[in-house]
């Protein structure tokens, strides 16, 4: 945690959930509600595409914000298949996921992109969470901490603010694996992230919620979200599930 900083945990459910995912929404919805967390923190799933209008009607007047997992650089025109900032917004999102290191991977999207991404996010009026973090080779080689300078470097675009920006660390080999850094590794890197966002943005670093993502479960939240520096959690698969999101968030009962 970061004193002054509101936490947040992000749900990505990533490509998973048709129609008959809605009523797990609704369910979180609800148990936000009910559990009073939402004075503490604030709680956002990022849904695939094709359900950001039904899930904007579930979350109506519900305390759960809602984002997209990806956007174009463009806002409009010839580009098949891709779905702009400006779309996204229109059909009830507030948030976006730019940079998640799937899509480095599977659509080869470089820093640049992301930047780009997140540039175009903010116009539309979308709050960015920007995703880095090391594979399991670069850790092996010892170059976390380059590839996190490097990425923050070149995915943060100069006019970052840190009202619509969020930073997801996320080593790619913790996720979805059930492995993670120690404690002390996540405060590590959490730490070089601060003192780089400083450095570069000034008040606007200071301010910026660092959020860890990588198998983050209900049986490690407690642990993991109190490292200094870490403001929330992006969680993948635990989202899924209502009772798993809701006890993640239930870790800041006790932090
Ligand atoms: O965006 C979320 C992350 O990729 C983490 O996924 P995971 O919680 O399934 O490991």
């Amino acid at each position: 945690m970061t004193p002054g900083i509101r936490p947040m945990v992000a749900g990505n459910w990533k490509m998973n959930g048709t129609g008959g995912q809605l009523p797990e929404l609704r369910a979180i919805a609800v148990g936000f509600a009910a559990s009073g967390l939402d004075r503490k923190l604030d709680a956002v799933i990022c849904v695939p595409a094709t359900l950001i209008s039904r899930a904007a009607d579930v979350l109506v007047s519900s305390k759960v914000g809602l984002g997209g997992q990806d956007c174009s650089v463009k806002e409009s025109g010839a580009h098949t298949g891709d779905i702009s900032a400006v779309m996204l917004k229109e059909a009830g999102a507030d948030y976006v996921i730019v940079g998640h290191s799937e899509r480095r991977t599977d659509h080869h999207e470089t820093d640049a992109v992301v930047s780009a991404k997140a540039e175009a996010a903010w116009k539309a009026g979308l709050t960015a969470i920007v995703c880095v973090g090391e594979t399991a080779a670069e850790r092996q080689a010892g170059q976390t901490l380059d590839v996190v300078a490097r990425q923050l470097l070149g995915s943060l675009p100069d006019d970052m603010k840190s009202e619509t920006t969020i930073v997801a660390y996320e080593p790619v080999w913790a996720i979805g694996t059930g492995q993670t850094p120690t404690a002390g590794d996540v405060e590590k890197a959490h730490a070089f992230m601060r003192r780089e966002l400083i450095a570069r943005f000034g008040g606007e670093g200071a301010k910026l919620r660092l959020l860890y993502g990588g198998s983050v479960k209900p049986l490690n939240a407690v642990e993991l979200l109190g490292v200094t520096n870490v403001d929330g959690a992006l969680v993948g698969g635990a989202s899924l599930k209502a009772t798993d999101f809701l006890a993640i968030c239930e870790a800041y009962k006790s932090l």
